[in-house]
């Protein structure tokens, strides 16, 4: 668990890592590549550790000696069973299932399992599969897909509250070596899967329009071994200017791309937080008041999903009454009923959350539901009276690189204890280390 002792605004420099999501996609595209990728800011994260195991599983060779970064090799990587007991520690194992087959012409991936933020179905990732020619279905848990020959083909990806992250990233693997021209409309548009088809084009594919809703592809008979340098995480940047806003502090993040953070920013600046940034920095500056806002989570540009929990977390310190709503994943307020425990007032109003705030929160014992649930724990008690316990931070360790080293070189008091009530608990990962027993949030 993480033991937090309140108080302390945040001041100071911080270097962020590459981004999980876009890390894990393109590792798993790697097994549609021949000879070696090489990767860099590869973030040392459980998850990237479970991705590791997955392709190795799968019998492609993957050399992390180097920290962060990646040498991967699947020329002899025959296998196209990607196992349950890998898969369902995380969610993002379901980006092997387009470069499978791909590859091979068949897979069989276990059904990530159904995740603490809200409904999680596939049914597109599945859709934009069989419009490429392959035969689905789903048999004891496994989806089991077959493709003599992917063929390019018009592929609509629009589901109910956008269009899908990983969803995109599958179809364009395999559809970058099906046989002719693949349309991909409502593509989501994320940074991430914008990288993820740059890490494509550097090993050959042909695609156009990434960043866009309508991609286009026009497939190839090989993809060859490339380098690529994975983009920095806004996730993790808008963490720490969120926690930074939220002490009361000032802070430098190094190594990001303002402009992927455009909508977290601005969300910032309406609280009358001070943003200033150069090409690969930003700086954070709170005044001593701060105005409430209404918060709406949607796909890029909007603000992201993957951070709605935190801003919940500093606008329960922030007096006056915001909204939080999460359009992508409308169910993801698990962190709620935690935050209630340290003095928050939350309620849930139709899809939405009223939070009153201007109390001060309380240090307490929290559980972390999911990943973004325990990072907006620990905002909350980095800014409350006393100290707070929070666990279950085996999600933590999935997202997150030596967060409470970086906290603490911020000026926060965090430190991390083995928890007993978590019997299965993880370790950090470590580079050399292929044996981190790891828990799912799936
Ligand atoms: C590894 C990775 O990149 N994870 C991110 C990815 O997850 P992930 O790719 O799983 O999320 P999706 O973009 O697929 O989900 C977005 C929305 O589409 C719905 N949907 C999705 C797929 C599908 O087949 N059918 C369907 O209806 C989902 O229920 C959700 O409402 O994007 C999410 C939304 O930005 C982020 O929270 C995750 O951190
Ligand atoms: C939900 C997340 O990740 P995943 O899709 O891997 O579960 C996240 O990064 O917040």
């Amino acid at each position: 668990m993480l033991v937090i002792q309140g108080g302390a605004a945040l001041q100071g420099d911080v270097t962020v890592e590459g981004a999980k999501n876009a890390a894990l996609p393109i590792m798993a595209a790697a097994l549609a590549v021949r000879g070696d990728v090489r990767l860099g800011c590869v973030p040392d994260l459980v998850d990237v550790h479970t991705m590791t195991q997955l392709l190795q599983s799968l019998g492609a060779e993957v050399d992390r000696s180097t920290p962060n970064s990646a040498v991967i090799n699947a020329d002899n990587a025959q296998g196209h069973v990607a196992d349950y007991e890998l898969v369902r520690r995380m969610r993002a194992s379901i980006c092997v299932l387009g470069p499978l087959l791909a590859r091979h012409g068949r897979a069989r991936v276990s059904l990530p399992g159904g995740c603490n933020i809200g409904h999680r179905p596939i049914d597109l990732h599945l859709k934009g599969l069989a419009a490429l020619g392959a035969d689905l279905r789903i048999e004891a848990g496994y989806v089991i897909a077959t493709a003599a020959q992917l063929r390019g083909a018009e592929v609509d990806l629009s589901g109910p509250h956008g269009s899908t992250v990983t969803g995109t990233c599958n179809v364009m693997v395999a559809a970058a070596l099906a046989k002719g021209q693949t349309v991909i409309r409502s593509a989501a548009c994320e940074p991430e899967v914008v990288d993820v088809g740059r890490f494509l084009i550097n090993a050959g594919a042909k695609i156009s329009g990434l960043g866009t809703p309508v991609v286009e592809i026009e497939g190839v008979d090989s993809l060859t071994g490339s380098a690529h340098k994975i983009l920095p995480d806004r996730i993790e940047a808008a963490t720490f200017a969120i926690a930074a806003t939220a002490t009361h502090g000032s802070i430098r993040l190094k190594n990001v791309r303002p402009s992927d953070l455009t909508s977290v920013t601005n969300a910032l600046s309406a609280m009358d937080v001070e943003v200033s940034s150069t090409v690969d920095e930003l700086r954070i500056s709170t005044p001593r008041q701060l105005k409430p806002a209404n918060i709406t989570a949607r796909p890029f540009p909007g603000i992201p999903t993957d951070t709605q929990a935190q801003f919940m977390a500093l606008l329960a310190t922030i007096r006056g009454r915001s909204v939080v709503t999460d359009g992508v994943f409308p169910d993801r307020f698990m962190h709620a009923s935690e935050l209630l425990r340290m003095g928050a007032h939350i309620r849930r109003v139709g899809a939405s959350a009223v939070v009153t705030g201007g109390t001060r929160l309380s240090g307490a014992s929290v559980m972390a539901s999911d990943l973004r649930a325990s990072a907006a724990l620990v905002i909350a008690a980095l800014t409350a009276d006393g100290e707070s316990q929070i666990r279950r931070i085996y999600h933590l360790d999935r997202g997150y690189a030596g967060l409470e080293t970086k906290l603490n070189a911020l000026g926060a008091n965090v430190r991390r204890e083995s928890d007993r009530q978590q019997p299965s608990a993880v370790k950090a990962p470590h580079y050399s280390s292929q044996s981190a027993r790891q828990r799912t949030d799936s």
